[in-house]
C-alpha cells in the first residue's frame, strides 16, 4: 500500500467515529470515500443503524453492495452529516472537487448537511487552489461555445474524455477541466463561471465545510472552522 493509500485509510477511520446510530449521512465519491464506505459498511452489519445519500451511481452501487441503507434528498432535505473527499483544499477550507466527475451531485448533498467532513490524504493541501484543473460540469448543447467563454476567463479550457470519447456525468453532461494554475479569488471566479449560460456547476466548493481530517502518516490532524 503506497504512503498516500495508508493516508486515506487513517482519515478514513476517524471520519467514522463522527457517525452516531440514527444519523442520516451524505455519501461522497472517489477512492478516499471507498475507504470509507467500506468502512461503514463493516459498522452497519456490527449492526449500527444509519442512512445514506449517495453523491454518485458508482457510491450508490457500491453502498447497495455493501448493506448500507439509502434514501434520498427528497425524503431527507437536511443531512446530519456529510463525508466526503477533495482534490484540492486550501487554509480558509475552500475546496476543488469534481476530479471523479460526481461535482453537481457532490454539492447538491453537501450543502445540504449540518456538517460537512472532507476526508483527505496530504497530498490534497494546498496554499492556493488551481493547480488541479478545475472540473466545469456543462450541458452538451454547445459545449464547445462555453469552453470558449470558459477559455475568456484565463484558462485552458479542455473537454474531459476517456479512451477517445466524451467522459459523460451522471446527468449525462459533459465535463470542462479548466487549466487555471493559480486561482486568485474563488468567489469571483464561482460567480463568473456560473454565469455562462449552461454551466451547471463548477467544482469550486466555497464556504461549505466544517471539518478537514487530514491524514498524515501514522496520524490524523482535525482542522475545525473557526478554531
Ligand atoms: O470530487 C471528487 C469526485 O468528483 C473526489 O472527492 C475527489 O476527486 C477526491 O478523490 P480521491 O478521494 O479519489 O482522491
Amino acid at each position: 500500500m503506497t504512503n498516500q493509500s495508508k493516508q486515506k485509510v487513517h482519515a478514513a477511520r476517524k471520519a467514522i467515529e463522527y457517525v452516531e446510530d440514527g444519523m442520516v449521512l451524505g455519501l461522497g465519491t472517489g477512492s478516499t470515500m471507498d475507504v470509507f464506505l467500506d468502512l461503514l459498511g463493516e459498522r452497519v452489519q456490527a449492526g449500527l443503524q444509519i442512512k445514506g445519500v449517495p453523491t454518485s451511481v458508482k457510491t450508490e452501487q457500491k453502498a447497495k453492495q455493501l448493506g448500507i441503507p439509502l434514501t434520498t434528498l427528497s425524503d431527507h432535505p437536511k443531512l446530519d452529516l456529510a463525508f466526503d473527499g477533495a482534490d484540492e483544499i486550501d487554509p480558509d477550507f475552500q475546496l476543488t472537487k469534481g476530479g471523479g466527475g460526481s461535482l453537481l451531485r457532490e454539492k447538491m448533498v453537501d450543502v445540504t448537511a449540518k456538517q460537512f467532513i472532507v476526508v483527505a490524504d496530504e497530498s490534497k493541501m494546498v496554499n492556493q487552489l488551481g493547480a488541479f484543473p478545475l472540473p466545469v460540469e456543462v450541458v452538451k448543447f454547445g459545449w464547445d461555445s462555453i469552453r470558449e467563454q470558459l477559455e475568456a476567463l484565463g484558462c485552458d479550457a479542455v473537454l474531459r474524455e476517456v479512451d477517445g470519447l466524451p467522459f459523460e456525468t451522471d446527468n449525462d453532461q459533459f465535463i470542462i477541466d479548466c487549466h487555471f494554475h493559480q486561482i486568485e479569488n474563488p468567489h469571483m471566479l464561482r460567480d463568473q463561471i456560473k454565469s455562462i449560460v449552461g454551466v451547471v456547476e463548477v467544482g469550486l466548493f466555497l464556504d461549505m465545510t466544517d471539518i478537514v481530517l487530514v491524514g498524515v502518516d501514522e496520524e490524523v490532524i482535525i482542522y475545525e472552522k473557526g478554531v
